[in-house]
């Protein structure tokens, strides 16, 4: 495609029919937002940050279980819960992923009325979520609050990425969505500092769980001053909204720009114009999974982002995040609350390294150098487990459940071993896997965008159940040998499924990338 005029002549007709034959398909708003000249200001940074609450949510409800758990598993004589049972601890902590699988799956649907009434139903229902599990006085109770706060989960997961791809200039969008990964992670680390600070409370768990609704509330306050995506305005018919937005998020003063920006606005107004056109003719559901299973590219996409995104929960990550208090309590740290922030940390400081390594080293190359690096720390976390004495792992198997109020004896080498391998696995997970299965909305053109994108989430929430529900179960000393090594044959295999499909797209707009696909 050649380059738009640059210059401050007014458009006549004609030219405006050749920037029409230019702007054919759907890598057009991608070029034409590369020709507005306007910086995006301060603006399109607030407006990311107060969608990425619902990453920070995301975070904070998936890893506050870690700390939750602790207590559960002993609780006080007056708890109207018992004690949680390793079965009942791995339900709780697995059923969020079942409802972020469903509410993910219809997340296309209901976000058709509007992306930001999709993000407005996740705030309200992850409020409902934080109340329902802070006061629980069954495990059955416990066990739909936490399948109510995975339905806000979910559709966050799916819609905020998509609202920050439709709302976002185009050089931007993929820093803009790692910044959606780096909330995550931070609502992660919230989580376990708040989950340490209740740690020696009697019922902490109950304040645990409704703090999750807080950065919900907030949300529900910045909504009313979010715009609604530019996509999903011209869609309906609301061309002049579309404009206005668009502006405000390239920093162009509608009243004041220069003749040069309008038209480039203009342009970038119905480049989206024609790809929803493209889009409605695809408008039937069955149209759509025709689409997208009978087109090569559309398939291959398919394959690249849902194998990703299974890989990501099948490494074995999140059993550290949501069960590493309860190892580093089995390994007698004295405080293992505090000792698993090191992974939340590590998590949030690597995926900031990747937001820089990215756009430097490329996906595919990080990919390629990250992941043997986990399957080290994964086999060193392995030999340390195979080394313990054999009573340190078997004894808190037991009591499941040493609290920070009670610290449990000295910690061996080998549990330190664990500890630093462990820190170096989450390290190059969060540098690589942990981020760019994310980035999938690239691989669809927009016509099965939506639908591709939930497909890809839905594969994350079902490899994350697979996980969250089998890993504790596994937990003794020779289970936790075998897992650990599992874990790090899957990244083998998960290294050589990357080299054979992920294909390097650095720099390659949507319609090289979809030539790139159908090869
Ligand atoms: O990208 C995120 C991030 O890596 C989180 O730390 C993890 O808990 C999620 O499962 C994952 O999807």
């Amino acid at each position: 495609m050649s380059p738009l005029p640059r210059d401050g002549n007014d458009p006549d007709h004609s030219d405006a029919r050749d920037d029409d034959a230019l702007l054919g398909s759907d890598n057009d708003i991608e070029e034409a937002s590369k020709l507005v000249r306007g910086e995006p200001g301060i603006w399109v940074w607030l407006l990311v940050v107060s969608a990425g609450i619902s990453g920070l949510l995301f975070g904070y409800d998936t890893a506050i279980i870690s700390s939750a758990l602790l207590q559960l598993a002993n609780p006080p004589e007056s708890s109207p819960i018992p004690a949680l049972t390793v079965a009942q601890q791995s339900l709780v902590t697995s059923i969020t992923s079942v409802s972020a699988l469903i509410s993910s799956l219809c997340s296309g649907p209901v976000s058709e009325y509007g992306r930001k009434k999709a993000i407005f139903a996740a705030a309200v229902v992850f409020i409902l979520g934080a109340v329902w599990q802070s006061w629980a006085q069954s495990v059955q109770g416990l066990v739909i609050g936490r399948f109510i706060v995975g339905l806000g989960v979910g559709a966050g997961s799916a819609v905020v990425p998509m609202y920050i791809t439709e709302l976002s200039p185009a050089h931007l969008r993929s820093r803009l969505n790692t910044l959606n990964t780096v909330f995550i992670t931070l609502g992660q680390i919230v989580a376990y500092l708040i989950g340490y600070w209740y740690s020696r409370t009697p019922f902490g768990w109950r304040p645990m769980f409704l703090l999750g609704g807080v950065p919900a509330a907030v949300q529900i306050g910045l909504l009313f001053f979010l715009p609604e995506s530019p996509r999903w305005l011209v869609q309906h018919g609301y061309v002049e909204n579309a404009t206005s937005v668009l502006a405000r998020v390239y920093g162009i003063d509608q009243e004041q720009s220069n003749v040069a920006d309008r038209r480039m606005l203009s342009h970038l107004v119905r480049s989206i114009e024609r790809g929803v056109r493209n889009e409605t003719e695809l408008a039937s559901t069955s149209a759509k999974w025709k689409n997208l299973f009978g087109k090569r590219s559309n398939r291959r996409a398919l394959l690249i982002s849902g194998g990703l995104q299974g890989f990501q929960q099948l490494c074995g990550f999140n059993a550290l995040m949501y069960f590493s208090s309860l190892i580093y309590a089995m390994l007698d740290f004295k405080n293992p609350t505090l000792t698993s922030l090191s992974v939340a940390a590590t998590n949030f400081t690597f995926t900031l390294v990747s937001l820089v390594l990215i756009p430097r080293v490329g996906k595919r190359r990080l990919l390629l150098y990250s992941v043997p690096l986990m399957a080290v720390g994964l086999l060193v976390a392995a030999y340390g487990f195979n080394n313990l004495p054999t009573q340190q792992i078997s004894t808190a198997q037991k009591e499941n459940s040493a609290t920070d109020a009670e610290p449990a004896g000295a910690s061996s080498f080998y549990a330190y071993v664990i500890l630093f391998s462990t820190t170096f696995y989450v390290a190059s997970y969060a540098s690589g896997i942990g981020n760019v299965p994310w980035q999938q909305a690239e691989f669809f053109p927009m016509s099965v965008r939506s639908l591709g994108t939930a497909i890809a989430t839905a594969c994350n929430w079902s490899s994350n159940f697979i996980i969250g529900e089998t890993f504790l179960g596994l937990m003794d000393k020779m289970g936790a040998v075998a897992t650990f090594v599992l874990f790090a044959i899957i990244c083998a295999a998960g290294w050589v499924g990357i080299y054979v499909i992920y294909p390097d797209t650095e720099g390659m707009n949507l319609e090289e990338i979809e030539a790139l696909l159908s090869r």
